[in-house]
C-alpha cells in the first residue's frame, strides 16, 4: 500500500473510530485510538501533499447527534499533545519569561457553563468543537460545583471538565453489579447523554474547571484566582518558572496519580496569565498557549485466551482471565481478574472476545468489559463456571448476591498450598527464605500441610530435595527460626479468617487481647464489644478458631509465639508528651534527620502516638497538623490550606520527639 493508500485509510478508520466514541460505545481503547492519530500524523509530515480533505487531525470530537444544538461563542478545542520533556521546553521556548501553571488533565468531558448577568444561563458540551448539546437540565439536576449564581455583570463563560469521581463510580457499580459501567469517563459523558435526570440520579457528576472568559474583561487576568473568585474549584494549578520545574510537576502528578479520586491521563502546561493565552491565539485544532502532556494508557484492549478457576486461601474460587499480553499501566499483562461469575455474566464476556483491561497502579488488572460485541465470529465460547473444585473434585456451594463459588472442603491441596504461602508472606509470619514454589514442592511431597508444620521443618529433610543446597538449607530454617516471634496480630493475618482484616487483626491488639488463644475464648459477644468488628467477623473468628484449637496448640509447642507484642499495644503516652490531644495527618516522604535514614510512615505515625497524637490518613476540618516530609503532594497542602490546617515540616517533630525521649 503506498501512503497516499495508508493517510486515506488511516482517515477513514479515525472517523469511524470519533463516532463510535463520541455516541458511547468505543471500539478500541484510547490508547489505541491515540496510536492511529499518530500513525497518520506522522504520514503527513512526511507527506504534506497528502493531507486528506477534510483533514481529521484538524477537527475536534465528532459531529454528535445533537439534541439542542447551540454554538459555541468561541471553538472549543483539543490539545496538542506532548510526550517528551524536549517538547516541554520547546513550549517554554516559545514564550520567553511567561509564567506557565501545571496541572492535571481530568478524564472527563468538557462542559462551557455561561452566566448572563450572574445566573447560570445554560452549559453545553463540546461536541464538534463549533456546536454542543444543550445539557443545562442534566447538569443542573446532576453535577456538583457548578454554581447557580456568580458575583459578576455581563457575560461569564468558565469551561472545565465533568468527571465522574473514583469513589461514585465504585459505589454505583457495587450498587448495580448487574449493569455495571465501564469506566469513569464513558460513566460521565453517558450520564449527560441521559433523556431524563431521574433515571441516572445516581452518577453524580464533579466539575473542575480550567479555562475563563468574561465580558466585559474582568480586572482579575491571573486564571486561578479568577475562577476561584466566582466560586469555582479550579483543577490544582502550580506555577512553574521554567521547563525542569514544569518537568518536576508533571512527575509529581503522575506519581499521585493513583490516590486521587478521579482519573487523569496527563498534565495541561498552560500560560497563566489569561491575557497571554488569548494573545497566544489557536492553531486549526487547539490552542497554542496550552500543551497536553500525556502518560501511559491504564487501559488497553487484548484478546481474552481463557478463564482458569483458581482456588484461593480461604476456598474461593475466582476466575482469572489469562489474555494475550498487552503493554498497560507500566507493565505487561497476562493475567488479570474477573471478580465472579455474575461480573461475567453483567459484562457479556465470552473467551475469544476483545476485553478492555484496566490496570491503575498497584490495583490488580482486571477485566472492564468487552468492546464491540458486533465483532464476534461465532468462535467465541461461554464461560462456564466450575461445577467441583478445580483441586479436589468436591462440589462447590454459591454464596452471596454475586454468586461467589467456595470449596468448602478443609483438606482441598490448593487450598492447603495457598494458606502456607499466605502464613509465610510478609504480613504474616514473613518466612522469606522460603518462595511460593518450594511451599508448593513441600506441600506436594507431603511434609508440610498446616503452618505448624514449618516449624518442624530441619536442614537434614530440606537437604534430601535435589535443587535445595547447603547455603540455601540454611537460609530456610533461619528464616522460619525468625519466625517463631510473629505475635497475635500477624498470626491472626496469617491464619487467613474469612473476613477478618488486617485491620481486624490490629484493632483486636489494641482493644487489649493478650494472645490468639483469648481472642477464641471472647465469644462472639466479647469480640464485637470492640470497636468496628460486627457480627459477621466475630462469628467468623470464633467459628475458625475454635477449629483451628489444635493448630494453634501445635504451634505454641514449636515455640511460636501467639502473644500480643508490644509495637501492636495501643501506645504509652509519654509523660509530657508534645502532641497530645491534637489530631495528626502526616504526608511525604520521613526520614529521621540524626541518620538520614528513610523511616516508614507507619512507624513515624506511631511516635506520634506516642507523643500523645491521634493519626488520621486524610486532612478535614478536624485535623490538627499536617506533618510533612519531602516531596509533598499539592492536593494536600490545598486541602490544609482549605480547611485552615496548621503545617509543619517533619524536622520541628523530631526535635519535639528527641526533647521528650521518645526517640
Ligand atoms: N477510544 C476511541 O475510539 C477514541 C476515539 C476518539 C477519541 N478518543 C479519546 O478522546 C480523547 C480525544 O480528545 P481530544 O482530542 O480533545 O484530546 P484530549 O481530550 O486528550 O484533550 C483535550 C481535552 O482535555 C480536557 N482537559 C482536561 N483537563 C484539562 C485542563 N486542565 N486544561 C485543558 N483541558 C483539559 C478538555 O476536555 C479538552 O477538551 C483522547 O483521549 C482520545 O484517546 C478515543
Ligand atoms: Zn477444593
Amino acid at each position: 500500500m503506498n501512503a497516499q493508500e495508508r493517510i486515506q485509510e488511516l482517515a477513514d478508520r479515525i472517523t469511524v473510530l470519533r463516532d463510535a466514541y463520541y455516541r458511547g460505545s468505543p471500539l478500541v481503547a484510547d490508547a489505541e485510538y491515540d496510536a492511529v492519530e499518530d500513525e497518520l500524523r506522522s504520514l503527513i509530515e512526511g507527506h504534506p501533499e497528502l493531507t486528506p480533505d477534510p483533514n481529521p487531525l484538524d477537527q475536534v470530537g465528532a459531529p454528535a447527534v445533537l439534541h439542542a444544538p447551540i454554538r459555541h461563542s468561541r471553538p472549543m478545542l483539543s490539545l496538542e499533545k506532548a510526550t517528551k520533556p524536549e517538547q516541554v521546553e520547546a513550549f517554554f521556548g516559545r514564550f520567553p519569561g511567561q509564567p506557565v501553571v501545571v496541572m492535571p488533565k481530568l478524564d472527563g468531558l468538557s462542559l462551557a457553563v455561561v452566566y448572563e448577568n450572574g445566573r447560570l444561563a445554560r452549559a453545553v458540551t463540546r461536541g464538534d468543537g463549533t456546536t454542543g448539546d444543550d445539557v443545562t437540565v442534566l447538569v443542573r439536576a446532576l453535577t456538583d460545583g457548578i454554581p447557580e449564581q456568580v458575583d459578576a455583570p455581563g457575560r461569564v463563560e468558565v469551561r472545565g471538565e465533568a468527571v465522574m469521581l473514583r469513589s461514585t463510580f465504585a459505589a454505583y457499580n457495587t450498587a448495580h453489579s448487574d449493569k455495571p459501567l465501564i469506566n469513569p469517563r464513558n460513566a460521565a459523558a453517558g450520564t449527560l447523554r441521559a433523556k431524563d435526570p431521574a433515571t441516572v440520579a445516581e452518577r453524580r457528576l464533579r466539575f473542575f474547571a480550567f479555562d475563563l472568559y468574561t465580558e466585559p474583561d474582568s480586572a482579575e487576568t491571573d486564571l486561578g484566582s479568577a475562577l476561584h473568585s466566582l466560586g469555582f474549584t479550579a483543577a490544582d494549578m502550580r506555577r512553574c518558572a521554567d521547563p525542569a520545574a514544569a518537568q518536576d510537576v508533571i512527575g509529581e502528578i503522575e506519581r499521585q496519580r493513583n490516590d486521587l479520586d478521579y482519573d487523569l491521563d496527563g498534565a495541561v502546561l498552560r500560560l497563566a496569565s489569561r491575557d497571554a493565552y488569548a494573545a497566544a491565539g489557536t492553531r486549526s485544532s487547539s490552542p497554542r498557549g496550552a500543551l497536553a502532556f500525556k502518560f501511559a494508557a491504564e487501559e488497553k484492549t487484548t484478546v481474552l485466551s481463557d478463564v482458569v478457576w483458581d482456588v484461593g486461601k480461604t476456598g474461593k474460587i475466582a476466575p482469572v482471565a489469562w489474555l494475550e499480553p498487552v503493554f498497560v499501566g507500566g507493565t505487561t499483562v497476562t493475567r488479570a481478574t474477573l471478580a465472579n461469575q455474575e461480573v461475567i455474566r453483567a459484562r457479556g464476556i465470552k473467551i475469544g472476545d476483545t476485553v478492555l483491561v484496566r490496570r491503575a497502579g498497584d490495583v490488580i488488572p482486571f477485566v472492564a468489559g468487552v468492546l464491540d460485541a458486533s465483532k464476534r465470529t461465532g468462535a467465541e465460547r461461554e464461560i462456564v463456571p466450575p461445577s467441583e473444585c478445580p483441586s479436589c473434585g468436591q462440589p462447590l456451594t454459591e454464596q452471596g448476591n454475586s454468586r461467589e463459588l467456595f470449596c468448602t472442603n478443609v483438606s482441598c491441596p490448593a487450598q492447603t498450598v495457598r494458606r502456607l504461602i499466605h502464613w509465610a508472606s510478609r504480613a504474616a509470619a514473613d518466612i522469606d527464605a522460603i518462595g511460593g514454589v518450594w511451599i508448593e514442592r513441600l506441600a506436594e511431597a507431603g511434609i508440610l500441610e498446616h503452618p505448624s508444620d514449618f516449624y518442624g521443618l530441619t536442614k537434614e529433610k530440606l537437604l534430601e530435595f535435589d535443587r535445595i543446597g547447603e547455603v540455601s538449607a540454611t537460609r530456610m530454617i533461619e528464616s522460619i527460626d525468625a519466625s517463631r516471634s510473629v505475635g497475635l496480630r500477624r498470626a491472626l493475618i496469617g491464619l487467613a479468617i474469612p473476613m477478618a482484616s488486617e485491620g481486624t487483626a490490629a484493632r483486636l491488639c489494641r482493644a487489649g487481647f493478650g494472645s490468639l488463644e483469648d481472642v477464641a475464648d471472647a465469644g462472639v459477644d466479647g469480640l464485637v464489644a470492640v470497636e468496628d468488628i460486627g457480627p459477621k467477623v466475630a462469628a467468623s473468628l470464633i467459628e475458625h478458631l475454635t477449629r483451628l484449637r489444635p493448630e494453634l496448640e501445635r504451634l505454641r509447642e514449636a515455640g511460636v509465639s501467639l502473644d500480643v507484642r508490644e509495637e501492636d499495644l495501643p501506645p504509652v503516652v509519654a509523660a509530657g508528651a508534645p502532641l497530645a490531644g491534637k489530631t495528626v495527618v502526616v504526608t511525604g516522604a520521613i526520614s529521621d534527620p540524626r541518620s538520614g535514614e528513610k523511616v516508614p510512615r507507619p512507624t513515624f505515625q506511631r511516635l506520634c502516638e506516642k507523643a500523645g497524637a491521634t493519626t488520621a490518613t486524610s486532612v478535614s476540618a478536624s485535623t490538627d497538623l499536617l506533618i510533612t516530609g519531602a516531596d509533598v503532594g499539592a492536593s494536600k497542602l490545598t486541602k490544609a490550606e482549605k480547611h485552615g490546617v496548621e503545617v509543619v515540616d517533619q524536622g520541628e517533630i523530631w526535635q519535639q520527639l528527641i526533647a521528650a525521649g521518645i526517640v
